[in-house]
């Protein structure tokens, strides 16, 4: 459990009684499954929101993935605010029922259960990052399988917080999601447009690709990276975080983001969550009264991936 005074987190359990309850309360527009199950077994919620929902409808997919990194808890409130918000106002909010009108939304507020549950044990944070696989545990965010430890952007030692795992897709969770992802492929066309993983902490918005400093390759045409960075500032502008390329920050290999875009084509980009800096290991814990302001932030933003799925090709 998330230690006293931090009791507006949600532990997996509360998350999953949130999730079967917006299920059984919102039928028609929003239904709970899951992508697969977690090295220790836990099943990886999936949540798919949209009218007609047990219909898969010519509808722009888009795709938001929280909590890849244990300790960002944050990251699974947002994905529940991104839930409760476009089932709770669905009917009455105008740019909501538009949205779930149009659209196919699928949410996975968790992609690392194990590790989530494990940080909070016995009600005090452990700064745990990765996943509960094998005595240290697999970085997930190291772990996609495009430019897997190519660059240096990852660490082969177990020991490590970015140890890459022992081979692309090792670890159960992203082998989960990316074949929830593969088979999006309907009629040889990925469903899904855009993207975003959210993570803590800088409040940063970053676009692939991480694996090289350069901005275009033979898989990112300058129009292609003209496009990640005309989204990303205005994403940026609509919360104030700081929008570029994610190997501005440092080099990453194994990232998600460099596999949807690079595999799927999908418009694919991570946000960093407040704080924006300061506090070291503390900045992974804002107080809980930090919770609704902090996602609420990320409302317009949403709706603008949600709209610019529309005109992805
Ligand atoms: N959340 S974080 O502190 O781990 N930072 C992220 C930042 C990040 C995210 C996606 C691509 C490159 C870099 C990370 O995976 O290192
Ligand atoms: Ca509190
Ligand atoms: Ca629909
Ligand atoms: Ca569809
Ligand atoms: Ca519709
Ligand atoms: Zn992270």
């Amino acid at each position: 459990e998330f230690p006293a005074g931090d009791e507006g987190y949600h532990t997996y359990g509360e998350l999953t009684e949130v999730l079967q309850r917006a299920d059984s309360e919102h039928g028609d527009i929003a239904s709970l499954s899951s992508a697969g199950s977690s090295y220790q077994g836990r099943a990886l919620h999936l949540m798919k929101i949209s009218d007609n929902v047990a219909q898969d409808e010519d509808e722009p997919e888009v795709l938001f993935t929280c909590n890849q990194h244990a300790r960002e808890h944050l990251t699974t409130e947002m994905c529940l605010r991104i839930v409760e918000r476009f089932t709770d106002e669905y009917g009455t909010d105008p740019t909501v029922t538009e949205l779930v009108n149009t659209r196919e939304i699928y949410v996975i507020p968790s992609v690392n259960p194990d590790g989530s549950e494990y940080d909070i044990e016995g009600g005090r944070y452990k700064g745990w990052r990765k996943n509960r696989q094998g005595y240290y545990g697999t970085d997930l965010n190291r772990n996609w399988g495009y430019k897997w430890g190519c660059c240096g952007g990852s660490s082969g030692s177990p020991y490590s917080d970015t140890y890459r795992g022992t081979s692309a897709f090792s670890a159960p969770e992203t082998r989960a999601v990316a074949s929830f992802v593969e088979s999006r492929v309907v009629g040889g066309s990925q469903q899904i447009k855009a993207h975003i993983d959210f993570h803590t902490y800088s409040e940063l918005v970053l676009w692939p690709y991480g694996y090289t400093y350069s901005d275009t390759t033979d898989t990112m045409s300058r129009e292609e990276a003209r496009r990640f960075q005309e989204v990303g500032r205005k994403l940026a502008a609509s919360n104030g975080y700081t929008p570029q390329q994610s190997s501005d920050l440092y080099i990453t290999d194994g990232s998600v983001n460099d596999w949807m875009w690079a595999e799927h084509g999908i418009l694919s980009l991570t946000f960093e969550m407040y704080p924006a800096s300061g506090g070291g290991i503390g900045g992974f814990y804002p107080p809980d009264e930090r919770i609704e302001p902090e996602t609420r932030r990320n409302d317009e933003a949403v709706d603008i991936l949600l709209t610019e799925a529309g005109a992805q090709p």
